[in-house]
């Protein structure tokens, strides 16, 4: 393919991503380099492209006009690859050392060009391997803290917000998570993917007018408030780590919603690999949730004290009532993300990945009565320690 100035959008081959590296002067003419596609997500692709003299290496990232998990028969928008990077540069002006640089973007060709992080890796794949990133909780809680604050009213004046809101209007990758997250799950529909054996725990859950209940409120929050600058899909997946590192990516969800989204989404995934471990391994992953909603609690105030733009600030009450609501908000998403993952159309290697069917079987089932446990009981909880002991009691 030859790449103009005005480009036509067509898939990159292996080939066609090294022409574009060249021509972007990433590299000199003539560096020997090698590329692969290295996409495991459920979108998109991605080109590893690496300078066989030095090592050093990008990436390019490019989302196809359909979802790559299911097809051609579930288009999608390409204009995800311009939220992504517009997303990462926004962020990057907050957290630069959680987010990879972004080189270059192309929305016609609806590419993100970017740092290549694999000297890290991804957090949910070395969770599974036991792995406990000491640092992850301190790392996640700034980042939310700082991007979310910084993007929101307090943060930001009135016309930046709603121009910066404006820019993330995301309506059809929302639209997957309203779907896939808060809605599918919770009925007979033919998106969910679950083994036969969970059928009656599954219809249970279908017939449970409580917990439906409680999920139309929690998906009424992400459909109608706009508090902050989302990631939107905060899963370990979109996490790259180290002992040292955190590095945040795939922001393709991001948009303007409620403040405990991504929170919510981070302590159920961790909830969901401590959900595949045995109970005497589990402790790291407790003190990841519990840690990151202490710093981003800490963080968040500390912004509060000292950045804040608006008048009602000083306000006796005001900052505890914002992070009251973000709280019993994330317990109930985290919920909701806990359930999609174990009966819906994304499923996590955490759970999966669990050989022996009758322990699979069995963490499934924990995993929906923690699910609709929290759910159910977010405003009754007032400690961030309750959740370990909900998991306890969801047990058997
Ligand atoms: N900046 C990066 N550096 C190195 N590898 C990356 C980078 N971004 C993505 N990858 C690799 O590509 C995979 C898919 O990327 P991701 O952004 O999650 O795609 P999708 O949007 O399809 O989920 C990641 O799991 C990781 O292995
Ligand atoms: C058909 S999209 C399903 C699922 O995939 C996204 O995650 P990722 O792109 O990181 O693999 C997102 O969580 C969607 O809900």
């Amino acid at each position: 393919m030859a790449i103009s100035k005005q480009s036509v959008y067509e898939p990159l081959t292996e080939s066609t991503a090294i022409s574009l590296a060249l021509r972007l002067g990433l590299f000199p003419e003539g560096t020997p380099l090698t590329c692969r596609e290295i996409g495991d997500g459920n979108l998109n692709l991605v080109f590893h492209i690496v300078d066989q003299n030095t090592n050093k290496g990008i990436i390019i990232k490019q989302a196809l006009p359909y979802a790559k998990v299911v097809g051609e028969s579930w288009p999608l928008t390409l204009k995800r690859a311009v939220i992504e990077s517009n997303a990462l540069r926004t962020f990057a002006s907050y957290v630069p050392e959680y987010v990879p640089k972004v080189y270059y973007s192309d929305e016609s060709l609806a590419v993100t060009v970017m740092e290549d992080l694999s000297h890290l890796q991804i957090a949910r794949k070395g969770l599974i391997e036991g792995k406990t990133y000491p640092l992850l909780s301190q790392h996640i809680g700034e980042f939310l803290a700082k991007t979310l604050f910084y993007t929101s009213d307090f943060g930001l004046n009135q016309q930046q917000k709603k121009q910066l809101a404006q820019s993330f209007v995301n309506p059809e990758l929302c639209k997957i998570t309203e779907d896939l997250v808060f809605t599918d799950p919770f009925f007979d529909h033919d998106t969910n993917n679950f083994e036969e054996e969970l059928r009656d725990d599954v219809e249970a859950l279908w017939n449970d007018s409580a917990l439906k209940l409680e999920t139309a409120k929690l998906k009424r929050k992400f459909l109608t408030e706009g508090d902050a600058l989302l990631h939107g899909d905060l899963h370990t997946g979109s996490i790259f780590a180290s002992d040292e590192e955190t590095k945040v990516i795939d922001p393709e969800f991001a948009f303007y919603g409620p403040i405990g989204f991504d929170l919510g989404q981070f302590f159920a995934n961790l909830l969901l690999n401590a959900l595949s471990r045995n109970e005497e391994e589990r402790e790291p992953l407790f003190v990841h949730v519990e840690k990151t909603w202490k710093v981003f609690r800490e963080t968040f105030s500390e912004l509060w004290e000292n950045h804040n733009v608006e008048t009602y600030a000083k306000v006796p009450g005001f900052l505890q009532e914002v992070l009251d609501k973000a709280f019993t908000d994330a317990i109930g998403f985290a919920g909701c993300e806990i359930i999609r993952r174990t009966i819906g159309l994304a499923h996590v290697a955490d759970l999966d990945g669990i050989e022996e069917k009758e322990k699979r079987l069995n963490a499934k089932r924990h995993a929906l009565r923690l699910g609709k446990t929290l759910i159910l009981k977010r405003e009754s909880i007032s400690e961030i320690q309750e959740i370990r002991e909900l998991f306890a009691q969801t047990a058997e």
